[in-house]
């Protein structure tokens, strides 16, 4: 058995629609013009201020209105029903067949936590994880091994696998000595060959098969 922690955007889900319609209705009522899907996905994965941050900087907005239109986009988020937000294809089967096999699950997201906690519920994934840490539930945000570190605490263990989709995720992996699932489908940006990691997957049938050879590896 072993302890299996997931990041959430661009991994679990592809949450990019909703973030997008956030970040615009935030600049539509700022009078500035709507950014397109690519570039908001473009963004994502450092956490919510930093989004916002990039926005600022991509407009040629105000700085010192960050804290203001973070808390502004943050607001429309929470409000918003996330809609637009998918799963990835085979998530659901993959997290039960993990379950059955009696692994235990967590997310570490840079996500806030009241938004990650929201979808989640939204999209009936609540029972799978036993631990979800949000970009603000703790000091610093990933690629610090702090959030990651705090999961494996609150879970009671010291080995996991983590599942992301980012360089940021690598990283974090990187930073907390763990090793590293890569979802090759989310919002990276570099080559697959560029980011280290692990394993890398593109479909989501394949990961008790890469859990269980990181496992059989570890006990030799
Ligand atoms: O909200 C973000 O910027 C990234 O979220 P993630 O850590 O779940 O990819
Ligand atoms: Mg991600």
């Amino acid at each position: 058995m072993a302890v299996v922690i997931f990041d959430l955007d661009g991994t679990l889900i592809d949450s990019a629609p909703d973030i997008q319609g956030a970040v615009n209705e935030m600049l539509a009522a700022e009078g500035q013009s709507p950014l397109d899907l690519a570039t908001v996905t473009s963004f994502i994965g450092n956490g919510l201020p930093k989004l916002v941050e990039r926005v600022i900087r991509h407009h040629d907005m105000d700085m010192a209105q960050h804290a203001r239109l973070t808390a502004d986009t943050l607001a429309i988020y929470n409000q918003s029903d996330s809609e637009l937000t998918r799963l990835y294809p085979h998530v659901i089967d993959t997290l039960k067949t993990l379950k059955a096999q009696g692994h235990r699950m967590g997310i570490c997201t840079n996500k806030p936590l009241g938004p990650a906690l929201h979808v989640l519920l939204h999209l009936d994934l609540g029972d799978f994880f036993d631990v979800v840490i949000g970009g603000d539930s703790t000091d610093r945000k990933k690629p610090d091994p702090m959030p990651l570190q705090r999961a494996m605490a609150d879970m009671s263990t010291e080995t996991i696998l983590y599942v992301g989709d980012s360089e940021i995720d690598a990283e974090t992996a990187v930073n907390t000595g763990q090793p590293f699932a890569l979802f090759t489908e989310g919002y990276r940006k570099r080559d697959i060959a560029d980011i280290p990691h692990t394993q890398a997957f593109s479909d989501f049938r394949d990961l008790p098969g890469i859990l269980a050879r990181i496992q059989g590896k570890r006990l030799r």
